[in-house]
Order: C-alpha cells, then sequence, then structure tokens
C-alpha cells in the first residue's frame, strides 16, 4: 500500500459512517481526541460515556497495535461534549496517511473545532528525560519531503482547499493556555515545549537516524501525529498536540538501547496516566472557555 493509492473514505462514505455513529450518541462532540500509545487512559476522564469499537463501524479499519484498544469513546470531559479515539491508525500497520488521518475528517463531520491529538516519542533534545511532555510548537513533516501525506491525490474541497498554509499548524492560544496550566499543575519541571516528526517505523532509530533529525531542530521523534494535524488543518480545526516521552534516543554509538520497546512505553504511559489526564481535561476545559 502506499500513501496515493485509492482513498475508499470519500466524503459520502465518511458521512455514512457519521450516520451509523451518530444513532447511537447522544452528544454532538466539539473537541476530538486521539489518545497515544499508553495513553488510552485519557479516556478514563470521559463521563456519559458511549464506547464503539472500530470493528462494530461497517467499513472502519482496526487497530492492530498493543496499547491502543481500538474504540471510540463519544461523552463529556468537564461538561464538554467530545469524540475520544482510544487508539489510532499507524503507516507502519500497513495503513496509508490517508487511512491513518481519516478519523480527524469524520469527526470533522461531527463538527468538532479543535484537535487534541497525544503520542508517545522518542526524545532527541538531550534535555528531555523519560517521563517528561512535550508540548508541540510545530513538527517537522519527514515524510510530506518524501512526498507522503494524507491528502495526495484527488482532492475533495469539501474537507478542505487543494493548497493550504501550515505555518500556525499548531494553536497558539491553545498552546500559551496549556502552559499556564502547567504552571497552574505545578508541572512546569517536566515540560517542555519542542518540534515532533514523524517517521514511518515500526523500528526505532539508528544513531545516524537521530543525528540527522537533531541536526534538523527535531527534539522529538514518534510514529503519528503530524498528518492527524494535516488533516486537520486543512478543514480548520485548531490542534494541540503533545508527546510523552517514553524513551530517549541515543546519538552516540556503544550506548545500550536495547531497553526501548513498545512494552516499556507502554509502561511509561501507564506511570503518567493520572497526572496526564487531569492536565487534558484543564486543556478541554481551557478550549471550551475559548469559544
Ligand atoms: O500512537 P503513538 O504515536 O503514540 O505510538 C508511538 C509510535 C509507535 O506506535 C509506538 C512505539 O512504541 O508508540
Ligand atoms: N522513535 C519513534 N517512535 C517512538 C519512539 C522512538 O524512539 N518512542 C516512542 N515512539
Amino acid at each position: 500500500m502506499c500513501s496515493c493509492s485509492k482513498n475508499i473514505y470519500t466524503y459520502e462514505k465518511l458521512s455514512e459512517i457519521k450516520d451509523f455513529l451518530t444513532e447511537k450518541i447522544s452528544i454532538q462532540p466539539k473537541i476530538g481526541v486521539i489518545c497515544g500509545s499508553g495513553l488510552g487512559s485519557l479516556g478514563n476522564a470521559i463521563t456519559d460515556a458511549v464506547w464503539i469499537n472500530y470493528a462494530d463501524i461497517p467499513d472502519f479499519p482496526v487497530s492492530t497495535v498493543e496499547g491502543h484498544v481500538g474504540r471510540f469513546i463519544f461523552g463529556c470531559i468537564r461538561g464538554v461534549p467530545v469524540a475520544c479515539m482510544q487508539g489510532r491508525f499507524h503507516y507502519y500497520e500497513g495503513y496509508p496517511l490517508s487511512i491513518c488521518a481519516m478519523p480527524v475528517r469524520l469527526m470533522k463531520l461531527f463538527g468538532i473545532s479543535h484537535l487534541i491529538a497525544s503520542n508517545a516519542a522518542g526524545g532527541l533534545n538531550p534535555k528531555y528525560k523519560v517521563g517528561d511532555i512535550m508540548l508541540q510548537k510545530d513538527h517537522f513533516n519527514l515524510m510530506g519531503l518524501a512526498g507522503l501525506g494524507p491528502h495526495i491525490g484527488p482532492n475533495d474541497s469539501r474537507f478542505g482547499p487543494r493548497f493550504f498554509s501550515m505555518s500556525n499548524a499548531y494553536d497558539e492560544i491553545i498552546l500559551t493556555k496549556a502552559k499556564q496550566i502547567v504552571e497552574r499543575l505545578n508541572m512546569q519541571d517536566k515540560v517542555h515545549e519542542g518540534i515532533y516528526t514523524c517517521v514511518g517505523g515500526p523500528n526505532y532509530e539508528t544513531v545516524a537516524d537521530v543525528k540527522a533529525l537533531i541536526n534538523l531542530g527535531v527534539d522529538a521523534v514518534g510514529m503519528s501525529t503530524v498528518h492527524e494535524v494535516i488533516a486537520a488543518r486543512q478543514c480548520g480545526i485548531r490542534c494541540f498536540a503533545f508527546s510523552l516521552i517514553t524513551n530517549v534516543c541515543s546519538a552516540e554509538y556503544g550506548v545500550d538501547c536495547t531497553d526501548i520497546h513498545s512494552e516499556a512505553v507502554l509502561e511509561v504511559g501507564k506511570q503518567m496516566q493520572e497526572e496526564l489526564q487531569i492536565f487534558v481535561e484543564e486543556v478541554v476545559e481551557a478550549i471550551s472557555q475559548d469559544n
């Protein structure tokens, strides 16, 4: 499969999926939340929840990765209606980027105005430690430079214009509010602001990869989010994203990095789940007050 293969998730198909889901829920989500690897517990913040497994949605892909439950939760966080994805789709699972980003377009059809995306990532910035959080100030679109994207192929303008700016991809107002929340929750010692990039994976990076990414000004590396934010910006959704640093990437040969594996990534998510849940609740509340 390649990123430019025919996109079966047309506007009409996504409208059908939306109608199917609408019959099962009683809220109209305003904010979309995507839980990263090991961060599914962010869904615990949701009240009046309705869970819908991806496997039960006609023509929907399924999550094949551990740490991604594979379901939507529709409900409220602090009274704000949300659609939460407990599990996303990754390029390395064999899904083209158009499918990886498809749920963002689906959530747009529900009327979401904002997206909160989270991910597990490796720290490239030498200041980052395991368990730290990086608020995404921007991303470096490495896969895009290689000609891969969620929007390659015919453009349906109902999902946004063919050409669009990515210069304010991460909303400055939400980022400022998130930084205020960090101070209020006394998390400033472990929170940074930085640049994320997405690689194809599923292997982690070589030392040469790490050195190159550092030279490119990237602070954390993962395997998601960038294409979701591109699809979101194309259709006018305001974005906020953060990375949980689950491991640090070595830029030196001879350092034993065999502790980088998916179980370790999930374990860090587990350790941080309560703190991150409160953080996300606060961000949702702050976004809702902004509108
Ligand atoms: O879904 P995210 O981006 O959080 O997942 C990251 C990247 C890989 O899927 C996995 C690596 O362990 O975590
Ligand atoms: N590299 C890429 N993706 C990741 C990493 C990493 O080191 N850690 C968690 N997801």
